[in-house]
């Protein structure tokens, strides 16, 4: 269990980490979500008392982490993939973790075969790929066997059947009963990994829920439309807060209104639908929802992204 109670990081000007306040439960797996910059790594950095909190406190298992006299066994992280001896090989970078956290040396074989690096344990950590190179960071983090464990970005440099490893890896804790607390920016990768979600925004909590939570509150739900009548259509249901767009003939995505309304509005005015399809929100939509007011750094929009056909008018 992680609980950060108005937990606050500056750097000198810049707030990093806004006064959060927000709790990581046993037994299933949150996902840290938010933006370049969001204050994602500081918020984790500081659950592992690697960063001083400028206010507020953060606990892992009910204590500080300083506080905990069996570290490893408490609290596994990967925080920085490349924060290994360079010139020592995999197996000793473990193995002298293990002989200073009192972990038995059988217990490196273990987490060496548990993240597949038995073929490059004997070579040096310093000319791995990113891959081997996560893969290393999660068996140091994995060796104490920890109760709670805090991956930043775990699947960064990972081809996909190492995606799909930690996600497996990362359920199977969870139904082990730990705590598992991994940031990602793939938003798709979250929607099946995670239980829940914790949203930071410039350095604030946007949103705390379950993915499902999350999903059906989006205002991102979309309908799509097809009728013989879509510009017609369309013109009718614009409105504030309504948007509408047409990438095909014939078809209409409507956003900010509900099926029931656009059959209504298509009845009263004599337009023939012959489709009408709520279509599910994706994670990745519910996202851009929650984030967009939070975004510090912006990407510039290209010409041909920008969608075809969007109309904006008054429901009437
Ligand atoms: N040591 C530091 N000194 C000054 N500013 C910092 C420092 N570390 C982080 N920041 C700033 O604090 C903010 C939060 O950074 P942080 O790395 O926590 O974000 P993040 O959500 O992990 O981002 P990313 O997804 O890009 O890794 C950023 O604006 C960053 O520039």
């Amino acid at each position: 269990m992680i609980e950060a109670v108005n937990l606050a990081k500056h750097y000198g000007s810049k707030t990093a980490v806004d006064g959060v306040t927000f709790t990581v439960r046993p037994g299933m797996v949150t996902g840290f979500l938010g933006p370049n910059g969001a204050g994602k790594s500081t918020t984790m950095r500081m659950i592992v008392g690697l960063d001083k909190p400028s206010a507020g406190s953060v606990t892992v298992n009910g204590k500080p982490y300083v506080k905990h006299h069996d570290p490893l066994h408490q609290v596994g992280a990967l925080l920085d993939a490349k924060a290994v001896h360079t010139s020592r090989s995999a197996y000793n970078h473990l193995l002298a973790m293990a002989a200073t956290h009192n972990i038995a040396t059988s217990r490196v074989n273990e987490v060496i075969d548990m993240t597949g690096l038995a073929a490059v344990a004997k070579k040096k950590a310093g000319g791995f790929s990113l891959g081997m190179g996560q893969r290393l960071g999660i068996a140091s983090a994995l060796l104490g066997d920890p109760q709670t464990l805090i991956l930043d970005e775990p699947v960064n440099g990972l081809d996909p059947e190492g995606v799909l490893w930690v996600r497996n890896l990362a359920r199977h804790l969870a139904g082990q009963g730990k705590t598992v607390f991994l940031s990602s920016h793939l938003m798709s990768e979250m929607s099946q990994t995670a239980d829940h979600l914790i949203v930071i925004g410039r350095g604030r909590i946007i949103a705390d829920a379950p993915i499902a939570e999350i999903l059906a509150g989006s205002q991102q739900a979309k309908v799509r439309v097809r009728t013989a009548e879509a510009t017609r259509l369309g013109e009718l249901l614009s409105g504030t807060g309504v948007q509408v767009q047409s990438n095909e003939t014939e078809t209409l995505e409507v956003t900010g209104v509900d099926s029931r309304r656009i059959a209504q509005v298509a009845l009263e005015n004599q337009v023939l639908v012959y489709e009408l399809t709520p279509l599910a929100t994706s994670l990745e939509d519910a996202y851009f929802d929650l984030t967009k007011d939070s975004v510090e750094y912006h990407s510039q929009e290209l010409d041909d992204a920008a969608p075809a056909g969007a109309l904006e008018g008054t429901l009437k």
